[in-house]
């Protein structure tokens, strides 16, 4: 009977894996056979090409390997999931970026909806044009102008907290680059303080860090990347528990404001009626009480979404910048140099909009920092329909991941790609002033929104750090290991030490 049993059990297994077998084939083929003229390493059948890609660890360089190998677009196979398409040449992401028709986001963002939700990163169509639309007067100039205040506060917090480390061998500058980012965007764009970085063992940054790596581990799972499964694993609870966390701060932020709103009684006649030039969350709740539709949880997923993408990148920006400066003393020196110019000229402590405006040579330092290091090195679309472009076609369903990293170091356009010379971007090099070429904010109509807050906080906060502390190389055994979580980081911290500046 047992003998029997495990006979029959052995059948159906085998009828199973042949099964399984056939189907894989038929949808590989099915389009795959499209992607004929794209080139990728072979495929494994049923799992496709995941052995390269077991951890988060294995993303970037072998993603390098096989733009070096195979070109662009090089094509990837996962399991029974839709191919992937990576693009990192200047012609096929000039065609994606500048197109008003394939802004669908990638079934990559899926994992970020339980959080983002419809927000404006995630969302596409009228949905998105229309949410682009009323937000984009929160970055004018004049909005913009009344935060570097914020940025000054903020940065002092944080310099005094560095002063435990002078003296130090070296320290990891981004855990204090996230509370600091996300003090920032809270004051600015949500005008509530949340003392992140006095009360430094905040819940809610740890509940990002638990949703951004979930995220991370789904897209690269062939198995919790189904909704399905995922919901009866620990990560769906882990997920479930750090969102609670998020939504509840979220809200709270959004009761508060509303709150402040209606105790000041000449809000709606000056601010809401004559200026109209309202800061980011003041914007949304202007659209709620003009009746257009934005619901409550419209309105948490459009905070989400700013407070998830106006913190960490900007973080991981900062960091990376203060490590390149700590590891070549001859910018630190032209920095310096260039930031007592400003300051003579002026007579306060402060940077005005027009001296961060000056600061070019910082800029430059800046943009050849994100280059090396883009805060957001993949970003992805989806192929809403067969395309065909350049004699290739990617077929429907296809996720097409922009490669940002890989371009940025592609030595056609950035001769000696690994160097740090931040001089590339004084020359008037019209190959690399192309807004598709250079692309750590994104290009066209999906770039990023946050883009000139960005520059201001990097300019601000760096200047102001380089005015009270020199910087030097962390001990030589330190090595940068960078991984993609959404956003990119380093396993080993981001480190650099500091001397008080004479
Ligand atoms: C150094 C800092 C930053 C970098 C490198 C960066 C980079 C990017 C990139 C590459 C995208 C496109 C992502 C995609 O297509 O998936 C993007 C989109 C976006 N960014 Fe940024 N970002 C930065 C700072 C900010 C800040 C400070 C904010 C808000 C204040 C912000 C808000 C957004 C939003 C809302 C989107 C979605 C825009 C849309 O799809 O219409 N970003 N960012």
């Amino acid at each position: 009977m047992l003998l029997r049993m495990l006979e029959l059990s052995s059948v159906i297994l085998f009828v199973f894996c042949l099964l399984s077998l056939f189907l894989w084939f038929y949808f590989h083929y099915n389009y795959f056979f499209k992607l004929k003229n794209i080139l990728g390493p072979a495929p494994v059948p049923l799992i496709g090409n995941a052995l390269y890609f077991r951890e988060i660890n294995d993303i970037l360089p072998n993603l390098m390997r096989f733009k070096k190998k195979y070109g662009s677009p090089f094509k990837l196979s996962f399991g029974f999931q839709y191919p992937r398409v990576i693009i990192c040449d200047p012609k096929f992401m000039t065609f994606f970026l500048s197109s008003t028709k394939y802004i669908t986001k990638s079934e990559d963002y899926k994992f970020l909806r339980n959080w983002l939700g419809n927000g404006l990163l995630t969302s596409t169509g009228k949905e998105w044009k229309g949410h682009r639309k009323m937000i984009t007067p929160a970055f004018h100039f004049n909005i913009l102008e009344q935060f570097l205040d914020v940025f000054e506060k903020n940065v002092d917090i944080m310099i005094n907290k560095w002063e435990r480390e002078v003296g130090t061998k070296c320290f990891d500058v981004f855990p204090y680059l996230k509370l600091f980012t996300l003090d920032i965007i809270c004051e600015t764009a949500l005008r509530t303080e949340i003392n992140a970085q006095i009360d430094d063992n905040s819940d809610y940054v740890r509940a990002v860090q638990t949703v951004t790596r979930i995220m991370m581990e789904r897209s690269l799972s062939l198995f919790v990347s189904y909704e399905s499964i995922y919901k009866f694993t620990n990560k769906f609870v882990e997920e479930r528990d750090a969102l609670k966390i998020i939504n509840d701060l979220t809200d709270s932020v959004v009761k508060r404001r509303k709150e402040e709103i209606e105790n000041q009684s000449n809000y709606q006649t000056e601010e809401f009626k004559v200026k109209r030039k309202l800061a980011f969350l003041d914007l949304l709740l202007q659209a709620e009480a003009d009746g257009e539709r934005l619901s409550e949880i419209s309105i948490r997923e459009e905070v989400n979404t700013f407070m998830f993408e106006g913190h960490d990148t900007t973080a991981s920006a900062i960091s990376f910048c203060l490590f390149n400066i700590s590891q070549h003393p001859k910018v630190q020196k032209k920095i310096v140099e260039e930031l007592k110019t400003i300051s003579e000229k002026s007579s306060t402590d402060h940077y005005t909009y027009s001296d961060l405006q000056e600061m070019k040579y910082l800029e430059a330092v800046i943009k050849e920092t994100l280059r090396l290091y883009p805060s957001v090195p993949i970003f992805g679309r989806l192929a809403i329909e067969d395309i065909v472009h350049d004699g290739k076609v990617i077929p429907k369903g296809s996720t097409i991941s922009l490669f940002a990293f890989g371009l940025l170091r592609d030595p056609e356009l950035f001769p000696e790609p690994e160097k740090f010379l931040p001089e590339r971007f004084l020359n008037n090099n019209v190959k690399i002033n192309n807004p598709y070429s250079y692309v750590p904010f994104s290009a066209g109509p999906r770039n990023c929104i946050g883009q000139k807050f960005a520059m201001l906080e990097m300019k601000s906060t760096i200047g102001h750090i380089l005015r009270k502390f020199e910087l030097h190389p962390a001990d030589e055994n330190f090595r940068l290991n960078l991984i993609v979580e959404a956003i990119l980081k380093s396993t080993t911290g981001i480190k650099i030490g500091i001397k008080k500046r004479g």
